[in-house]
């Protein structure tokens, strides 16, 4: 991180306005995320926080919101009495404002005034829209005309996914939030980008002579890209009976995650030229021109009553919310080709699902076999080697190689240099929101998804869910607890590989070089 940038937010100093401060995600996410900066050094004594929404609230009351969605989510925990947490609470304030009402905002102008002259902050303003998107263009308009805009700093609009339903809504969407501010304001969050294993892959790639010469359709077989979720919709069931696991996962983090595997070396680590590598990869993305094309390699599933880690679990139409007759999938597996010199001919292979044996989000390279290998005729277990980016929910690298069993003559066994990044720093690493948050305030987009990005993926899935729409009857259940329909195995399975087990290690494997603890 750039001393300097966090030098400025602390001597300049940043009024946040939260819209949606009595949601969810404010809770269990942002407050916290606003706790830990302070704590951490991150956000001085010069700012002050606006939790705005429709409910009556006492800035006492907000306050004690605050604490408790620390207390039961945060990393720092705060003591009622503690000094640090009695001024820290001071910089918080609630104002009731329904996001329709432009009085309301002009009233919010005032608020932001006071607080700045009050905290000694110099006019910048954050605005985070924790609200569904469908108030956002509101919002955006009524900032505008409330003169909550009009400040002698900077102003940014972080807002929230999804945005859009798909790529006709996104563009409405941005088409609003254009009319009001430049698109280097606008911050749009996906939160696989804040995941310190997901922001490693650059630097694991481009910092390493290791890897970068192998990173190529000459050496590496295939990657896989595994997103396992065990909750269900939890009640989340409105919305995501809408949206299903392609919306949900895919156009997004899954696809984010695609282009931070494939992307070139940008030439420098600016935010524009890392974005720009991005779009390219997204602009190479193979698309489906017929449903006989995404039938053959996409695979759409919705779980069933089963058990997931020794519970019994519904059904997911029979989950609160959700169309009992719902043809929504809750899992999306799919073979994805960038088509560019560099990876022509090597698939990705994509999954992800809701009620999966176990929440994990895991990368593999498997790289491709050496010709002519010697020891092939001998060894059985003989195995290509593997990259595993390990990102959740323990965060490390873990690599795959052959090499002789000790006391034997030519047997070779697979063994593991693994190193455990969690288990060397615990899992007190900052939370994504954390990261995303602070970086939103010292104006680094690197982490936010560009328009381009979300428009050329929305691009990618509407072909997908058209094909779904002509009434393809590709439904395929699977019952909770199982790693999905047969189908996702199969689509590997045709082309000679298979899913390799998650955190990568078979069975009777050594790990040779480790920093674990447990
Ligand atoms: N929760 C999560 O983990 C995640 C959420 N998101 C996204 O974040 C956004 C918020 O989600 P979440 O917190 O779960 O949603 P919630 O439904 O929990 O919260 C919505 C918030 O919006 C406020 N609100 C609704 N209508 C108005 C209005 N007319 N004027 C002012 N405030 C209003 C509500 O307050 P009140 O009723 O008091 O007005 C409430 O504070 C959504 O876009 C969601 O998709 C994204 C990733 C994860
Ligand atoms: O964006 C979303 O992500 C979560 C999974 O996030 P994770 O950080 O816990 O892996 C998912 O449950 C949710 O449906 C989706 O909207």
């Amino acid at each position: 991180m750039s001393e300097m940038r966090m030098d400025g937010v602390r001597e300049q100093g940043v009024v946040i306005f939260l819209f949606g401060a009595t949601g969810d995600l404010a809770s269990r996410k942002l407050y916290p995320a606003i706790y830990s900066m302070y704590r951490e050094g991150k956000l001085s004594d010069k700012f002050a926080v606006v939790g705005l929404a429709r409910r009556p609230r006492t800035n006492e009351q907000f306050r004690d919101d605050v604490f408790q969605s620390i207390q039961e989510f945060a990393r720092h925990k705060a003591g009622a009495d503690d000094p640090e947490w009695i001024r820290f609470a001071e910089h918080f304030e609630y104002m009731p404002l329904d996001i329709h009402n432009v009085d309301g905002f002009r009233r919010l102008s005032e608020t932001a005034s006071r607080l700045e002259g009050q905290f000694g902050i110099a006019g910048n303003r954050l605005f985070y829209l924790a609200l569904a998107p469908d108030l956002f263009g509101s919002v955006a308009q009524n900032l505008l005309e409330g003169g909550v805009l009009e400040c002698s700093g900077w102003h940014r609009l972080v807002i929230e996914k999804p945005f859009g339903f798909d790529l006709p809504s996104a563009e409405k969407l941005n088409a609003e939030l254009q009319s009001v501010f430049t698109e280097k304001e606008i911050y749009r969050i996906d939160h696989y980008l804040g995941k310190e294993m997901v922001q490693n892959i650059n630097v694991v790639r481009f910092a390493n002579t290791l890897f970068e010469p192998l990173w190529n359709n000459k050496y590496i077989a295939n990657i896989q890209i595994t997103l396992s979720e065990t909750v269900g919709v939890e009640d989340r069931g409105g919305y995501y009976d809408h949206s299903g696991a392609l919306r949900d996962m895919a156009q997004n983090h899954m696809l984010q995650m695609v282009t931070m595997m494939a992307m070139e070396a940008p030439s420098r680590l600016h935010p524009e030229d890392i974005r720009d590598e991005k779009v390219k990869v997204l602009r190479s993305l193979r698309g489906f021109s017929t449903s006989e094309e995404v039938s053959q390699n996409v695979v759409r599933g919705q779980y069933t009553a089963g058990t997931v880690k020794g519970q019994e679990k519904p059904g997911y139409r029979s989950e609160d919310s959700v169309n009992p007759d719902s043809v929504t999938e809750t899992y999306f597996a799919a073979k994805v080709f960038v088509d560019n010199f560099r990876w022509a001919g090597v698939p990705f292979y994509i999954r992800t699902g809701k009620r999966l044996p176990v929440k994990t989000t895991e990368v593999v390279v498997e790289f491709k076999s050496i010709p002519d290998n010697v020891y092939l005729a001998k060894n059985k277990r003989l195995q290509p080697n593997l990259l595993v980016f390990r990102v959740h929910p323990l965060e490390g690298i873990y690599l795959k190689i052959n090499a002789k069993e000790p006391g034997s003559d030519e047997t070779i066994i697979p063994v593991a240099m693994d190193f455990c990044q969690s288990c060397q720093v615990g899992i007190n690493t900052p939370e994504a929101y954390e990261r995303l948050l602070f970086d939103a305030v010292r104006g680094d987009s690197t982490h936010f998804t560009r328009w381009d990005e979300v428009a050329l993926a929305w691009q990618y899935v509407d072909r997908i869910k058209a094909a779904w729409n002509e009434g393809a009857d590709d439904l395929r259940l699977y019952p909770a607890g199982s790693w999905g329909p047969k189908e996702s195995h199969e689509l590997l399975e045709r082309d000679g590989f298979h899913w390799w087990p998650i955190n990568g290690q078979e069975e009777g494997e050594v790990v040779w070089v480790t920093n674990r603890t447990e």
